[in-house]
């Protein structure tokens, strides 16, 4: 294998030799393009991070089979596309090493403007106006009205989101979101790089989503579950293309081997009471403080006058939802946190979860057996998730806070065989090697291509057809 270089040692000269290796391995238009250069500057150490090690690992290119590029499209809208994104790389790191080099990126935010830029905050405020996502969602979802928006937003900044992909060069393009199958699909085919680059879609959401979701020029198409897989083949994929192995989670929840015991003395937990995590999401969303607060009361027993439980809340990037939950008295053990960054190992300390039916934090508690209340969901994509759960006896649906912190009451005191056999019922739903079934997936494409070409990205001059 060719050497790799510490790109700390000598920045310029780094990027010198990096410049001579990529114009070796994609000819010149690539010293053409301003926007490695923007976003690939050695200046400070922080935009080198922001290359994801774009500027040192091309010298491991000189070996004879060279290096995959692997480009992941996510957004912020909501947490489970990034989780999931990086899922994705994770498990590619641990199967293949260095045979792949991942980028995870919202080239949308990075390369377009308004509205692709904007997303995480158009998204924010719809879904806290939640009629305005319900309209738009389903408004959105006949092809025609989904087609032709994408294709005028194709049109716009097709030299933009042409440029973000060119940066990465990717042979393999994921795409974890819904709004990133058309554009992107596009513009490969304008540069005639459809039959070259392979292109996968890893669906996020359990069982109801978008249509824009399912798009037939992709080589895979990943679904979660059963029913997505029915609503995929229904909107017009082959059989070929769809593949059901469960949503991506984290290795760490798949792999880490955890104990209860030593994750409660780590996370300065009680060690005896049973314990409830409470959650919304990424955004710390639904009825979080109300929640809390009825727990508060419900797992405080006043006859013998001691709490019967205690109480995670991870309020994620709420940090107004934060601020008010720690200014509270509690009468019971409470613990409230930000934005975690080791789910799997909260989640390991606890007995059972109460949240929003987002699919990330679901898929997530199954895997740790955790009977799970939903209280609240988004229309559209979130719906479904709802019968998922409470039909295979996983959990329960309520989005009263006061009945939601009645049944964790009962479950700790004296309904805890209803506790158990939840449990045994979440983890028989639980598909934690999914991401390593996907990744193994996209590397036998990868394999079914032979040698990866280098694939001649090339900035296009004119676009024609709009035929997405
Ligand atoms: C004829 C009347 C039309 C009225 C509509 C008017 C304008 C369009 C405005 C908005 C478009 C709405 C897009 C709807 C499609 C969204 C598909 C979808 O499922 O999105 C979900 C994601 C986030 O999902 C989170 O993912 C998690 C999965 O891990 C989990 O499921 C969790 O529950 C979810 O929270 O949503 C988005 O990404 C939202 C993007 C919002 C974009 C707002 C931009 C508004 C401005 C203009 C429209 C521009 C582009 C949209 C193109 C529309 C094509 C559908
Ligand atoms: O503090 C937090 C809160 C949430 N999450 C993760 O964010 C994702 C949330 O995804 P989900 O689909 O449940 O809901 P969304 O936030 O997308 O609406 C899950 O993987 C959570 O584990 C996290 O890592 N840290």
């Amino acid at each position: 294998m060719a050497t790799t270089t510490n790109a700390s040692s000598s920045p310029n000269k780094v990027a010198l030799i990096t410049e001579k290796v990529w114009q070796t391995v994609y000819g010149n238009s690539w010293s053409g393009s301003r926007f490695h250069q923007r976003r690939c500057s050695y200046d400070s150490d922080d935009e080198f991070e922001d290359c994801d090690g774009v500027g040192t690992v091309q010298l491991m290119q000189m070996g004879a089979e060279r290096t995959k590029n692997v480009l992941i499209l996510m957004s912020d809208t909501g947490g489970g596309h990034r989780a999931s994104a990086e899922a994705i790389r994770d498990a590619f790191r641990i199967e293949f090493g260095d045979e792949y080099r991942i980028f995870v990126k919202d080239v949308w935010k990075e390369y377009t403007g308004w509205p692709l830029n904007d997303m995480e905050r158009s998204y924010k405020f719809m879904v806290k106006h939640v009629q305005l996502w319900n309209v738009a969602f389903h408004s959105t979802s006949p092809r025609w009205i989904h087609g032709s928006y994408l294709t005028a937003i194709a049109a716009y900044y097709a030299k933009e989101v042409e440029a973000g992909l060119m940066e990465y060069k990717p042979d393999i393009i994921i795409s974890v979101h819904p709004l990133m199958q058309h554009i992107p699909l596009w513009v490969l085919k304008w540069q005639g790089l459809q039959k070259k680059v392979i292109f996968v879609t890893v669906i996020t959401d359990l069982n109801s989503c978008h249509p824009t979701w399912f798009h037939p020029g992709v080589n895979r198409c990943y679904c979660p579950s059963k029913e997505v897989a029915k609503r995929a083949l229904c909107d017009g994929l082959e059989e070929s293309q769809v593949q059901v192995f469960g949503l991506p989670i984290r290795p760490s929840f798949a792999r880490a081997v955890l104990s209860k015991d030593d994750l409660r003395k780590d996370l300065e937990m009680d060690p005896d009471l049973p314990a409830v995590l409470l959650m919304g999401g990424g955004e710390g969303m639904g009825p979080v403080k109300e929640t809390a607060k009825a727990l508060g009361k419900s797992l405080y027993d006043k006859v013998q006058n001691k709490p019967i439980g205690q109480l995670i809340v991870i309020c994620g990037r709420n940090k107004s939802l934060a601020t008010t939950l720690e200014s509270e008295e509690w009468k019971i053990p409470v613990k409230v946190r930000g934005f975690e960054t080791q789910m799997e190992r909260w989640m390991g300390a606890c007995d059972c979860i109460i949240t929003k039916a987002g699919p990330g934090t679901i898929a997530e508690a199954l895997i740790r057996g955790l009977p799970i209340v939903l209280n609240d969901y988004i229309p559209g994509q979130e719906k479904g998730n709802v019968p998922y759960v409470v039909d295979n006896g996983a959990g329960v649906f309520t989005r009263n806070p006061n009945e939601t912190a009645r049944i964790v009451a009962r479950w700790f005191s004296t309904d805890t065989d209803e506790l158990k056999r939840m449990s045994k019922n979440a983890l028989k739903l639980a598909q934690p090697e999914a991401v390593f079934d996907i990744v193994k997936d996209i590397h036998e494409l990868a394999l079914q291509r032979g040698p990866l070409a280098n694939i001649p990205y090339v900035l296009t001059s004119s676009f024609t057809s709009l035929d997405i």
